[in-house]
């Protein structure tokens, strides 16, 4: 994985689709259990952005993430990434995936940890090497000094640093995050969103992030997909038009607390089953 140091990040409107888009999804219905959970989703992700999901609860928000990621097949409508299936992008390491509860091995620590879905995903490796890349990531997520510590001994947020690592190993175009932060404290859950940040600049990698909070997604998002309930589909969107790199200090910006605004108010519609889109 090429790190290369924080930059600017540039974009565009969410809904224009150009070549450079690394996640595309067109119709996507999802009925689970004879319920419609999704409905007619169209996505456009360009190569290197920063997405957030946000809406309801049970909106179907982690069901478009499985979507994604290959763990759940759309009823109709089709999903690519890089052209390829997202059950093929997962095979060829093209996916990780953070989710809100860290699953770290107990008995293993943070480097083993760190590089445990790469040691099953390449087995050529030596231990040697999977040592060497856990700990570029532990590096990478500001867990340099905890290598040896076990889960038990870290912090939730150093936890889930970890699982970060651990996905970020397999050195993945695509990071897709459930609501990774959502068990931490609100300072906790800050520095969280400002490390995930630097990570992205750092790495250049295209993340899809689902969370509830509407600050984290304005820090954090290029762009910001809302979703409505009864049937889950995309009501609006948002460019988040603030430049990068960002620090907490955003939070305080005028134009940081108008689109917070804006996007409460679209969540508001979206709270209504069958609003219009
Ligand atoms: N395997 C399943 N079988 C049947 N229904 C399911 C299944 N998984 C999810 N659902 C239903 O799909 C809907 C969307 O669930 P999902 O977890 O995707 O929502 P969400 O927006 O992520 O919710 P939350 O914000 O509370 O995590 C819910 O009504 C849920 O009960």
């Amino acid at each position: 994985m090429r790190i290369e140091p924080i930059r600017a990040a540039g974009g565009r409107p969410a809904h224009i689709r150009h070549d450079d888009d690394l996640i595309s999804a067109k119709g996507v219905s999802v009925v689970m259990a004879r319920q419609l959970i999704l409905q007619n989703i169209d996505l456009a992700i360009p190569k290197g952005s920063f997405v957030s999901l946000i809406g309801p609860s049970g909106c179907g928000k982690s069901t478009l993430l499985k979507v994604l990621a290959g763990l759940v097949d759309p009823t109709s409508g089709s999903v690519a990434i890089a052209g390829l299936s997202p059950v093929e992008a997962a095979r060829k390491r093209m996916i990780g995936l953070v989710f809100q509860d860290a699953n770290l091995l107990p008995w293993k620590n943070a480097v083993d940890n760190a590089s445990m879905l790469l040691s099953i995903a390449d087995k050529s490796l030596s231990r040697a090497q999977l040592t060497e890349r856990g700990q570029e990531m532990l590096e990478l997520v500001g867990l340099g000094d905890s290598a040896h510590k076990r889960p038990h001994e870290l912090s939730g947020g150093m936890r889930q640093r970890v699982a970060i690592a651990r996905a970020l190993a397999l050195d993945p175009a695509v990071l897709l995050m459930d609501e990774p932060f959502g068990a931490l404290d609100a300072i906790t859950r800050d520095q969280m969103g400002q490390s995930l940040l630097e990570i992205w600049q750092r790495t250049g990698k295209t993340i899809v992030l689902v969370t509830h909070s509407i600050d984290e997604a304005i820090h954090l998002s290029r762009h910001v997909h809302v979703l409505g309930i009864k049937p889950g589909r995309i009501t609006e969107s948002l460019d988040v038009d603030l430049p990068y790199p960002r620090d907490l200090s955003v939070t305080e910006d005028p134009a940081f607390v108008r689109l917070t605004v804006q996007l409460r108010t679209m969540l508001r519609a979206g709270h209504q089953p069958g609003a219009a889109s």
